[in-house]
């Protein structure tokens, strides 16, 4: 089955395969064809180019995009997406006053959610969690990186990457799983973290590999939550089952995550909303893919990761969700584009670039995402009649999308 878009105002992001991250300067370029067209095989891009140069004829269906502009679906290379109930009550808390910490040092926050998880079905919470795929489907993400991390105990921990793969195995676009043992510290080793450690390395990780239910390893590398010590080994025991990191560090405080991260070719550093010039020296000439969060930023009230001093340092960025019940219960990545520009002054190219090309290196799927590519899936946004790609992020707010392709089929 061959598909043609025809009379695309503008096709976004075409890129030769060869391309797998954009950095410093090189984020300012989107190529892009005007007046183009776009033709699919089955769930592959075959061919694009200028409307001048193409016929009708060869395709079985023909999708008129006049007025409307193409580009390649949001990778969204870090969320929470599995998760049990919400964290409303916090919301309010937080609105009276406690802060994200607070809640979090008085037993809410991520152990609150570990607890509403493990009395949970796996069946209930596949339930609530396809929901959640399928909303950020709609919104343009066709691809998707989920986090283990609010079980907690072996079994919760099994159960929740048990729903993960699930997802995989009934939806078409590529999803990741991160296993995240260490989110934070359970009640029951409160005074034992190291005993908690040790059950996730010689228990949790050897069961997690046993059903090869994980395609990274993450951890928590805050202050109040775990250490550069146990930060070390934990991506030194993933290293030992193939898992190789993708981690959070300086959400809070700079502990020295970033240099961890790189020391273990970590695949990304994520958070970063606070970042130190050395860490930008380590990250220079590595290759881990620093990624922003703006929307837990938002949400939360604190600081936004400084893209201009990432990106003029020549470094690449990306740009993820983050979605989860806690910091972000949002998964709108369009939103997350928006506020980047908005925020963290990217500008709608920098912005676009770090949603799609650079956000697929983070998750490593630019050999089939990212980009306008011949050989690579068609996930697709075919957006709205907008009078430019600037467009996207001026109107925050606004669904500018008309429709998504996953695979070159209409969701
Ligand atoms: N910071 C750590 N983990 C999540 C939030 C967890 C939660 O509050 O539930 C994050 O990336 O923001
Ligand atoms: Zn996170």
């Amino acid at each position: 089955m061959t598909t043609i878009f025809i009379n695309i105002k503008e096709l976004l992001q075409t890129r030769p395969r060869e391309i797998t991250k954009v950095s410093g300067l090189q984020m300012k370029v989107l190529p892009s064809i005007k007046n183009a067209y776009l033709l699919i095989k089955d769930d592959e891009i075959i061919d694009f180019g200028e409307m001048n140069n193409t016929c009708f004829g060869i395709a079985d269906e023909v999708v008129d995009c006049t007025g409307k502009i193409v580009l390649p679906a949001w990778v969204d290379s870090h969320t929470h997406i599995v998760y049990a109930g919400n964290r409303e009550q916090e919301f309010v808390d937080r609105i009276n006053g406690l802060s994200y910490e607070e809640i979090a040092s008085r037993g809410g926050g991520i152990l609150n959610s570990a607890e509403k998880l493990q009395n949970t079905s796996e069946e209930d919470l596949y339930k609530q969690s396809k929901k959640r795929l399928e909303e950020i489907m709609q919104l343009g993400t066709g691809a998707v990186e989920i986090k283990s991390g609010y079980g907690l105990t072996v079994e919760a921990e099994i159960k929740m990457l048990r729903v993960i793969r699930r997802l995989k195995d009934e939806y078409k676009l590529p999803i990741k799983a991160t296993f995240l043992g260490a989110h934070a510290v359970p009640k029951e080793f409160k005074d034992n973290k190291d005993g908690y450690m040790d059950q996730i390395i010689n228990q949790m990780l050897p069961a997690v590999s046993d059903e090869g239910l994980a395609d990274y390893i993450d951890i928590f590398c805050e202050k109040g939550y775990f250490s550069i010590e146990d930060t070390e080994r934990i991506l030194e025991a993933g290293k030992k089952y193939g898992l190789r990191a993708k981690i959070h560090v300086n959400q809070f405080n700079i502990i020295g995550g970033v240099t961890t991260g790189v020391k273990y070719n970590a695949l990304s550093v994520d958070h970063l909303e606070v970042i130190s010039d050395d860490d930008i020296e380590v990250l220079k000439n590595s290759e881990t893919m620093p990624v922003a969060l703006p929307s837990c930023s938002y949400f939360l009230g604190i600081p936004y990761t400084p893209a201009r001093k990432i990106i003029d340092a020549g470094l690449p960025l990306a740009l993820a969700t983050d979605f989860n019940p806690g910091s972000t219960p949002s998964g709108n990545m369009n939103f997350v584009v928006s506020t980047a520009c908005i925020k963290m002054k990217m500008t709608p190219e920098e912005a676009i670039n770090a949603a799609t090309i650079n956000a697929a290196y983070a998750m490593d799927v630019t050999e089939t995402h990212g980009s306008i590519t011949i050989g690579k899936k068609a996930n697709l946004i075919v957006t709205k009649e907008i009078p430019s790609f600037g467009f996207l992020p001026y109107a925050f707010g606004t669904n500018n999308i008309d429709s998504v392709f996953i695979n070159g089929q209409k969701i």
